[in-house]
């Protein structure tokens, strides 16, 4: 078992708040209320249903529903896992490398490209997939996992659950406002089906130096379709404008990093390359990525738990048909199926750590 020591890696307590410096400018996100919308409050879908075609990140308020207060305090729990899982020794870590042209499992710092002059990143990741999780105890996995994952598998179905359901929930809100028929939606997202969803445990190194010029994760749209992102550290920045090209390594518009202030209380929502794909560029997915924390809060290693809800690895990837989609010349063709569509968008990040 891993030493206690290790596990006080993870302190929210004792992080000091986020720096009111207008060197840290950050960016103005709607907050989205879980529980109205599970009230189905007109208002509030609107105020999403905006957010997402403008930005494509909002704040959403978890307390008060029994999915969101899950998110809220399961995360807490996950991130303690995922203090004990970092602090395996790196050779133990490796032997759980992606395989079979999925995303699950370790990714090593320095994994990852950070620009075009290779400049490595300086976060590691652990996924846990999500259909592993959910299973029977007595049913097989397909992949192999630490002990210290096997051993909170419970909590992460619990997690899974909740976290799958919430991104369900918002993208049939999203889909109703398109016009896009609820089916076309979750016959995408059966829980069961196999699919790229996964937790993703992220860490990165308390900083160096003031001048903080490494990157822990480089500038990324998401692949799948919904992300549900919790974190208690400044880090995350997204790119003040949007766009809709999928698949790009640096932002093709003009605009500026702008740091995105974690909220109490709130899980940072975004959508993925595959609801732009879907909406025909309708919907946004923000473009993002990580830099050490601000100021004294970069003295802390970073921790996020993030939940990616992702098309079932057969879903077709084509434009769905809705009143509020434009016509797209691939709706009447069968489309790249997800699992391969995901694959190539990955390998097109210039990750260097992902098996065939
Ligand atoms: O750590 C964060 O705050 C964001 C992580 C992220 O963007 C990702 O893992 O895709
Ligand atoms: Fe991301």
């Amino acid at each position: 078992m891993p030493h206690k020591e290790d596990q006080s890696e993870f302190t929210p307590d004792q992080y000091p708040p986020f720096p009111s410096d207008p060197q840290f400018p950050t960016v103005e996100l709607q907050t989205i209320s879980l529980q109205k919308l599970e009230d189905h409050d007109q208002d509030e879908i609107d105020r999403a249903f905006e957010a997402f075609k403008t930005r494509g990140f909002v704040y959403l308020a978890l307390a008060g529903t029994e999915k969101g207060d899950t998110i809220l305090h399961g995360a807490d729990e996950v991130a303690r896992v995922a203090t004990q899982t970092f602090a395996l020794p790196l050779e133990e870590k490796l032997k759980y490398k992606p395989t079979n042209k999925e995303l699950f499992g370790y990714k090593n710092v320095g994994a990852t490209k950070a620009d075009q002059a290779g400049t490595p990143d300086t976060a590691e990741f652990f996924n846990v997939s999500k259909n592993d999780m959910i299973l029977e105890d007595d049913q097989q996995m397909r992949r192999a996992w630490p002990p210290v994952v096997m051993e909170n598998k419970a909590l992460f179905a619990k997690y899974c659950r909740a976290s799958h359901a919430t991104g369900l929930l918002i993208l049939g809100l999203l889909a109703e406002k398109l016009g896009i028929a609820q089916e076309e939606i979750e016959a995408r997202h059966v829980l069961e089906d196999h699919a790229g969803d996964h937790i993703r445990f992220t860490r990165g190194p308390p900083r160096k130096t003031v001048e903080m010029p490494e990157i822990q994760t480089p500038s990324h749209t998401d692949f799948g379709t919904i992300t549900i992102l919790m974190n208690w550290l400044g880090g995350l920045q997204v790119w003040s404008e949007s766009s809709r090209k999928i698949g790009a390594l640096e932002p093709d518009v003009p605009g500026e990093w702008l740091w995105v202030k974690p909220k109490k209380g709130c899980a940072i929502v975004n959508l993925g390359d595959a609801a732009v794909k879907f909406t025909n560029g309708v919907l946004c997915s923000g473009r993002h990525r990580v830099t050490p924390s601000p100021g004294e809060q970069g003295k802390w290693p970073r921790y996020s738990i993030v939940y990616f809800v992702r098309p079932t690895d057969h879903s077709k990837m084509v434009t769905l048909k809705g009143h509020g989609i434009p016509a797209a010349d691939d709706q009447d063709q069968e489309g790249v199926e997800a699992k391969q569509w995901i694959y190539q968008q990955a390998l097109g990040l210039g990750s260097n750590h992902l098996g065939d």
